[in-house]
């Protein structure tokens, strides 16, 4: 396959940076195959943000994405930043629309025991850009049979 063709098929994701993102560095991917991009706090210079043990903040990022149709981004933690300091995404995997224009804003939640300040420019989460499916809705009067059956839950087994 060339690269031409390849490159064709990889989703193009629009970006518009706010007033309060400008200067910050755009989303990037860290290596050559990592899954996300990086998201960084787009906390205004003058506002501290510390997030208190068991407490959770909406940390802006200063961005807008056009995602194109078919595909939606996953807002998912750091995992440094979760087993460094209990810092994680409240509603992992966070859900972007394609269709959404606001800011994207990233839910943490600090499940340590220190406080924690959200630092301007600090990597907090990553967005995975993904296809998704949306499916035809269609109501039945019964589902078809498998072995699984209603079985789930821890039906079959530990070992
Ligand atoms: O971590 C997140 C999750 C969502 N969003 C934005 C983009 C998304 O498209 C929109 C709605 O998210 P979701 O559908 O998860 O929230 P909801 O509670 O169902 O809100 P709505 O009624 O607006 O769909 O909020 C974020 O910026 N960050
Ligand atoms: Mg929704």
């Amino acid at each position: 396959m060339s690269t031409i063709s390849n490159s064709d098929s990889v989703p193009r994701l629009g970006i518009v940076r706010l007033q309060h993102g400008q200067g910050l560095d755009l989303p990037s991917y860290e290596t050559t195959g990592s899954a996300g991009l990086d998201l960084r706090a787009a906390v205004p210079e003058d506002r501290q943000i510390v997030l208190l043990p068991g407490r959770r903040a909406l940390i802006p990022t200063g961005l807008i994405f056009e995602l194109p149709a078919g595909y939606e981004a996953q807002i998912r933690p750091r995992s440094g930043l979760a087993f460094k300091h209990g810092i994680t995404c409240l509603n992992t995997p966070g859900t972007i629309d394609s269709d959404y224009r606001g800011e994207i804003k990233v839910l943490l939640v600090n499940l340590g025991n220190d406080d924690f300040r959200v630092e301007r420019g600090m990597r907090i989460a990553q967005a995975v850009i993904a296809p998704v499916a949306q499916a035809i809705i269609e109501e039945r009067e019964s589902v078809g049979d498998t072995a699984r059956g209603a079985g789930g839950f821890g039906s079959t087994g530990t070992a």
